[in-house]
């Protein structure tokens, strides 16, 4: 690891838009891309059901939206994103398609988040020309506590997202948002949950939630790790656009109700004072990937390094990591490590301890 692993900022951004069946991804991406702030954005679109919508937002953005129509993103068409990315990408070098600034990816309502940002992050190509701005995740405020029982695969796109994007919520009773918002908390702390009616939200809402923002020239770490959402003293604070009337709902993880998806997700942040010995965090890193990689959903990390003055930034997907990059400085004066870890079936105090072994003395 050296300065030479400094991302580069001139990567575009890729979003993942994600979210169970029929919970307003389209509806919500067509209306984001009437916003001038969103123009310059080309869209791939993994088609599964629903036609008749999807189409409707290609004739509205046709050169700058790409289909793909082979079937289930996340399992036999990796190779085809990985293919339509590049190719994107070469278009637009060529000046065949507008000069795209982003890229939102939507994928289908079934598909597993985690190889989707793996492609993203392990092909090379890609990997020099996009870079992860963050996962967007749809969950409709009638019918997602029903999916969320039922479907395990809406929990983890609910677990893994940067953003929530609750839809729906015209339909839905105070109730009924009250409590998907206080599981979705527990859930994914993190997450700042923005409530749409039709499609209508915010676009800068959604975007620029990777680590590194345009905007502020300079990898704004606070935004993308949002660490201290895992502290169960700000657990019941509000993150982002959220309102609601702290009962003491949100807090304790230990409550979850086992018969639920959901107590098979942990969320949760280890820290540290110590500056970390390389070798020996690499080692720790090396052996939860080889031992228990298919249930690192995601983890991302700003670590105090001994013998480095600036932090480095750390970000994984079950077994893939993207190189550790060097920072160009502490965001402030917090200098401690700080790694978030969603983790599915693996136990926190077992992680706690080997987390803590490698920065003991
Ligand atoms: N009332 C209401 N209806 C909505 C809202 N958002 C989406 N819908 C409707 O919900 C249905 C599904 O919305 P889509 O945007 O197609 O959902 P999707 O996630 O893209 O669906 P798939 O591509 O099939 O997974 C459509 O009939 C939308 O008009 C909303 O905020 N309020």
């Amino acid at each position: 690891m050296s300065r030479d692993d400094i991302l580069p900022e001139e990567r575009l951004p890729a979003s993942l838009l994600t979210g169970f069946l029929g919970s307003g991804k389209t509806t919500l991406l067509s209306k984001l891309l009437r916003q001038p702030a969103l123009a310059e954005t080309a869209v791939v679109i993994n088609e599964f059901g629903e036609i008749g919508l999807d189409h409707h937002l290609v004739e509205n953005a046709p050169e700058q939206t790409v289909l793909l129509d082979s079937g289930c993103l996340c399992c036999s068409i990796r190779g085809d994103l990985i293919d339509t990315l590049r190719s994107l990408f070469r278009r637009r070098v060529k000046g065949e398609v507008p000069p795209f600034k982003r890229v939102v990816i939507e994928s289908t309502g079934l598909a597993d988040p985690a190889p989707i940002l793996q492609t993203l992050m392990s092909d090379p190509l890609l990997a020099d020309r996009f870079r992860l701005d963050g996962v967007i995740t749809t969950v409709d405020a009638v019918n997602g506590m029903d999916q969320l029982d039922r479907y395990f695969e809406s929990v983890k796109q609910a677990a893994v997202a940067d953003r929530l994007v609750l839809t729906k919520t015209d339909l839905a009773t105070p109730a009924q948002l009250a409590a998907l918002r206080a599981r979705l908390r527990q859930l994914n702390p993190a997450a700042p949950q923005i409530l749409a009616r039709q499609g209508e939200v915010d676009g800068a809402a959604l975007f620029d939630a990777g680590l590194f923002n345009p905007a502020l020239k300079t990898p704004d770490v606070q935004g993308w790790l949002r660490a201290e959402a895992y502290d169960p003293r700000e657990a019941d604070e509000d993150h982002g656009h959220a309102h609601h009337h702290g009962h003491g709902h949100a807090h304790e993880q230990t409550a979850l109700d086992p018969n639920r998806h959901d107590a098979h997700i942990r969320a949760f942040c280890v820290t540290t004072e110590r500056p970390l010995d390389w070798q020996r965090f690499t080692r720790f890193i090396e052996t939860l990937i080889a031992r228990d990689g298919d249930r690192l959903l995601r983890i991302k990390g700003i670590l105090n390094v001994d013998g480095f003055d600036t932090p480095v930034a750390v970000h994984g997907v079950q077994h893939l990591f993207h190189p550790p990059a060097l920072l160009p400085a502490w965001p402030d004066a917090d200098r401690r490590s700080r790694l978030v870890l969603i983790v599915k079936d693996l136990a926190e105090p077992g992680i706690r301890q080997e987390f803590s072994a490698v920065t003991a003395g």
